[in-house]
């Protein structure tokens, strides 16, 4: 998907909603647990009950990986359920030598290779320019790399002092050496809103990635207006918050709900632009 279409969906829906498939097979429903792939089942009703309100859907792989080849499957089958509208994100947070990388960017890119076919995938700027640039060899997908994450953790390497900057910033301004906007987005926390602006000036027209709202207490309506673009420049994740909004019969009813509130909130902030 090109900056463009992704740029029109948001203003079409009205929203800048990622929905997080976080999908833990101890916390679903216990009526799905009859179903063959159960796991797929929950992601399809989840996907049925909010794709009115997201123009996004993040599987994170280290839940798939973590049923083994069962979840693997899981994870195609919802991948191939998401409507093709909707930008996907495989949040794997890769990122390794380059001859790795490329079979891990191949493992989400190339469906020709047995691998999967996702938009853009998350990766780790660590290990620099030649970890990351084996993502940016495949025409209309997408890096997004994590600059400044929602944990607190993120104070031990990224907030550290660099001269005048953080580090956070000098990964920011550097990979923007590797990529266009075009190409590239960055993970900034819903948690560290504070810094958002700063990183609009040192950013202006790249997509931001924003975990943290919902069950990470991060405030949708400070990254909002520190964040939002004309070209919209937002993706606002939620899992924990619109998944279990309910365990009981009623889950995916509660999701639309919570993905609706949402939804109305962001269109309130993309009116103000
Ligand atoms: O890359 C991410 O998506 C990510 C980066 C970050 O800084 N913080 C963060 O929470 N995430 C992911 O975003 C999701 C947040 O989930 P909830 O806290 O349940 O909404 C999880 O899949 C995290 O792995």
């Amino acid at each position: 998907m090109t900056y463009n279409e992704l740029s029109s969906q948001i203003f079409l829906k009205q929203s800048y909603l990622c929905v997080g498939l976080d999908t833990d097979p101890l916390k679903l429903p216990r009526h799905l647990l009859t179903e063959s792939d159960p796991v797929f089942a929950f992601n399809r009703a989840i996907i049925d009950a909010t794709a009115d309100f997201a123009v996004a859907y993040k599987p994170n792989i280290a839940f798939y990986e973590a049923q083994g080849p069962r979840g693997w499957e899981s994870l195609q089958r919802t991948l191939d359920y998401i409507p093709s509208e909707c930008f996907t994100i495989a949040d794997a947070k890769r990122g390794d030598i380059g001859n790795t990388s490329s079979l891990y960017a191949r493992t989400f890119f190339d469906p020709s290779a047995a691998g999967l076919d996702f938009d853009s995938v998350t990766v780790a700027p660590y290990m620099g320019h030649d970890s990351v640039t084996p993502f940016l060899q495949y025409d209309g997908k997408w890096v997004i790399l994590l600059a400044l994450t929602s944990n607190v953790g993120s104070a031990d390497f990224q907030r550290q002092p660099v001269g005048e900057q953080e580090l956070f910033e000098i990964v920011i301004e550097k990979a923007q050496t590797w990529a266009s906007h075009e190409q590239l987005m960055f993970v900034v926390g819903a948690t560290q809103a504070d810094v958002v602006s700063r990183i609009r000036e040192i950013a202006p027209d790249h997509f931001l990635l924003v975990p943290g709202v919902g069950a990470q207490g991060g405030s949708l309506a400070e990254v909002s207006r520190r964040g939002l673009t004309k070209a919209g420049g937002l993706l606002v994740n939620a899992s924990r918050s619109i998944l279990y909004a309910s365990s009981a019969d009623d889950f995916a009813d509660r999701a639309r709900a919570e993905a609706q509130a949402l939804q109305v909130e962001m269109a309130q902030y993309l009116a103000e632009l």
